[in-house]
């Protein structure tokens, strides 16, 4: 079968499934999923893509036959604007090469360190809300693992609010192009590609400065920055240019603060639905830290708070839409896909496909209690194979510390028992934001 015989949806003529994939497309991609099969040809426009929603397909180009298929075109071609050639975009032995020098500063050993930011801040950010506040959790979580990863990586300090608003525009000019699919010419003085240019002149101006001041103080600053600053290559020169270590900055940024930003609020959005799972949260929390500040080392030690991460990051997996591409022609399957043919797959609806996980709109974290059998290609909240997402343990680790935090001092309730609508731009979001309720709570109470 090659990509033409491929089954469609339905669609309108010329416009094909655009219009559903505007209004809903992670609705629209799960029902394709569900009626048209497990390899489907979606149409925007004159764009045509193939969705491919089976796992054990997922599993074969991403972690049996990575080599045959790369990271798509129109991906790399839509973010090297804005971060340029970092991890993200890197093929091949480059990214292998980047990804060494990176993974070392995410080691669990290392990030260790990171925990005592991860609580700090998430105090602090506590002791910002008042008892009765209505709360915009999307906005207070991403402003709060921006920090986190600005701290934790390249111990952004003195300039800190002004690095954290740029990245803040920086993030959402991004996506905004990500949202125009870049049809475009980027010469056109367009709205997105004006703010473009100017987010990322600001973004260069910063992070350029960044750099420049982390070389002049010298020394190894225990963060990721140092280490890029001071890797070296085989004859002993500097292993990455400026231009190379201004794109992993800005690619950690972007690729390490929305995403767990995200998880956070439906991680709420969940309890506050669950006061049962909230209260049994708490109950474990109390009782192995009592009134202390959680560490990473109390992680282990808390096996429920690991697999309410773990059920938030399957219900509603942040980064919920990839796509790769065949570099030369081949066989997927049934199908003979061609080289440069779009291919897509989504944590999302694998991680409600009901064959995989049963009663899967039901948020239940034993699913993930110790002898349970989780389904391992039908779980990827990380992605998986070679380019399996570089910070999955930094994230896991701030998801819990920030909850190990929260949930002992405040309920969040919700305003409504509305179940939200989604937005499935870079992140799945909630449509419109999440507002939640804040109720303190006497510590141990
Ligand atoms: C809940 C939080 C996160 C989620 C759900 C997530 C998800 C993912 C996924 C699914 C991929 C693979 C994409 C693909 O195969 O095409 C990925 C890659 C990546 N992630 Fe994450 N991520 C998270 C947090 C982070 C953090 C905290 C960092 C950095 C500190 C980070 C940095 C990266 C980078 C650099 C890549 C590209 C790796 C490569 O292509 O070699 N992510 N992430």
């Amino acid at each position: 079968m090659t990509t033409e015989t491929i089954p469609s949806p339905p669609g309108l003529p010329l416009l094909g499934n655009l219009r559903e994939m505007n209004r809903d497309m992670p609705g629209f991609l799960q029902r394709t999923a569900r009626t048209t099969g497990p390899v489907s040809r979606v149409r925007m426009g004159p764009l045509s893509m193939v969705l491919v929603a089976d796992p054990l397909l997922v599993h074969e180009m991403l972690v049996k036959r990575p080599q045959e298929f790369a990271k798509s075109w129109r991906t790399t071609r839509l973010l090297q604007g804005h971060v340029g050639d970092g991890l993200l975009t890197r093929e091949g032995a480059e990214n292998r090469r980047h990804r060494r020098l990176v993974l070392p500063s995410l080691h669990t050993q290392r990030i260790a360190r990171y925990g005592e930011i991860m609580v700090g801040e998430s105090q602090r950010l506590l002791g910002s809300w008042a008892d009765g506040q209505r709360i915009e959790v999307v906005e207070e979580m991403t402003q709060l693992t921006l920090r986190i990863v600005g701290m934790s990586l390249f111990t952004v300090d003195d300039d800190g609010d002004e690095v954290f608003a740029a990245v803040h525009d920086f993030v959402n000019s991004l996506n905004a192009y990500l949202l125009s699919f870049g049809l475009l010419p980027g010469w056109l003085p367009t709205k997105t590609h004006r703010w473009r240019k100017a987010s990322v002149a600001r973004m260069d101006r910063l992070s350029y400065e960044l750099i420049r001041r982390r070389r002049d103080r010298g020394g190894d600053g225990g963060d990721l920055l140092s280490m890029l600053i001071s890797a070296k290559d085989p004859e002993g020169g500097p292993a990455l240019t400026d231009t190379e270590i201004r794109d992993e900055l800005l690619t950690m940024f972007f690729a390490g603060h929305e995403t767990s930003a995200t998880a956070l609020t439906w991680a709420c959005y969940e309890l506050g639905r669950h006061p049962e799972i909230a209260d049994r949260l708490r109950a474990e929390v109390a009782e192995v830290l009592g009134e202390r500040p959680a560490t990473m080392a109390d992680l282990p030690h808390l096996p429920y708070l690991g697999q309410v991460v773990k059920e938030t990051l399957r219900r509603w997996p942040p980064g919920w839409l990839f796509d790769r591409t065949p570099v030369a022609d081949t066989r997927l399957g049934r199908h003979t896909v061609k080289a440069g043919q779009i291919l897509f797959f989504s944590p999302y609806v694998i991680h409600t496909d009901p064959a995989y996980w049963p009663d899967p709109e039901e948020f239940r974290p034993e699913r993930f209690a110790p002898g349970s059998e989780i389904p391992r290609e039908a779980y990827l909240p990380f992605g998986d194979g070679p380019r399996i997402c570089v910070g999955n343990r930094f994230a896991e680790a701030e998801i819990a510390l920030v909850l190990a935090t929260l949930v002992p001092r405040v309920t969040l309730e919700p305003v409504s028992d509305q179940p939200v609508q989604l937005s499935g731009q870079a992140t799945i979001r909630p449509k419109g934001g999440l507002r939640l309720t804040v109720r303190t709570r006497r510590q141990g109470g």
